[in-house]
């Protein structure tokens, strides 16, 4: 019996989102056809993402889903887009437009200065295979969790996060199998595969996931946070280096060097930047 308080932090339709002492916890709530997500469920993410991101309570997120199905007991993270809600050029919400804006919410998780863990109860499939794969962790469901890549099946691609760094993550060869094929793999072949951190007994995952959160919580953020965009870099270009060299800037702002140059300004003085040279 898991003792986490989780606080429901706002309500809505397809996702839940609650929060506990640092954590906030974002799940797929659509259990019936194994947390597939249409363009409502990726609206809702996004907005709690970004509610995630400027929270200064919270230092960790974990992505997860709600079940087991209530029509077959069966449990599942995420099976990516809902076919059934696939128009001619996206996925068709209730005011007609088509989108694909589960990559939005791919950027919020790989750009937050936060950790994220997906947390993989059951099934990740398709687009939530590519969800987990762009966390900054993943820890599965021994019994119970599956990944696979349907991309093909249903003519898409995700030709970022999803391929190309899960390539990074578990060696070219073994991505190109999981795309190619298509194939059911358990937690256990995940994890030797290093795409999973950790195999956790089911009815001990969500405490699990909270206990590493906590662990990671005990940690100096902004160490989390350059270390998190370190690692990006190198995979994300000049975004990357954007993102990483902002916090830099923000770092600079401290100092008293950058105080005296913003001073200046304000006073109409010159600045004085003598022995503001750091050896290093
Ligand atoms: C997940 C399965 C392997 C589970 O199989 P099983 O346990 O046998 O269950 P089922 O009987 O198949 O399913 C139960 C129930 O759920 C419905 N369902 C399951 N998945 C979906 C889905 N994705 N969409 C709609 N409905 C779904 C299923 O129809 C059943 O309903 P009943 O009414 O009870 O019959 C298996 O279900 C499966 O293979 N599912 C489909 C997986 C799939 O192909 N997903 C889509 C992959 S493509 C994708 O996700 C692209 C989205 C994306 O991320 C992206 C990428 C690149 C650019 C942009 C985007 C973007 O934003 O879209």
């Amino acid at each position: 019996m898991s003792t986490i308080n989780w606080v429901t932090a706002k309500e809505y339709t397809d996702i839940t989102y609650k929060k506990s002492n640092g954590v906030a916890r974002i799940a797929f709530n659509r259990p019936e056809v194994r947390n597939a997500f249409r363009p409502q469920t990726t609206s809702e993410i996004i907005d709690a993402l970004q509610d995630a991101t400027i929270d200064v309570n919270i230092g960790v997120v974990l992505i997860s889903a709600e079940g087991p199905s209530p029509k077959d007991g069966v449990y599942s993270f995420c099976s990516g887009g809902d076919q059934k809600a696939r128009g001619h050029q996206g996925y068709v919400g209730e005011d007609g437009y088509h989108r694909l804006n589960i990559l939005e919410a791919q950027r919020l998780i790989r750009f937050m200065p936060k950790a994220v863990i997906a947390v993989v109860p059951g099934w990740a499939v398709g687009g939530g295979h590519s969800l987990h794969v762009v966390c900054d962790l993943t820890l599965a469901s021994k019994e119970h969790a599956i990944f696979k890549q349907t991309d093909a099946d249903v003519t898409s691609f995700d030709g970022g996060y999803g391929s190309a760094y899960l390539a990074k993550m578990v060696g070219q060869k073994k991505a190109r199998e999981i795309f190619f094929l298509g194939r059911n793999y358990s937690a256990q072949e995940a994890f030797e595969m290093g795409m999973v951190n950790a195999v956790i007994p089911h009815d001990e995952l969500e405490d699990t996931a909270y206990e590493w959160a906590q662990e990671i919580l005990a940690k100096s953020p902004t160490s989390i946070k350059m270390l998190k965009y370190a690692m990006n870099l190198t995979d994300d270009g000049m975004v990357g280096q954007q993102v990483f060299a902002g916090e830099a800037t923000r770092l600079a702002y401290m100092t008293d060097e950058a105080k005296e140059g913003r001073n200046a300004f304000l006073e109409k003085r010159a600045p004085n930047f003598d022995k503001k040279w750091i050896p290093n």
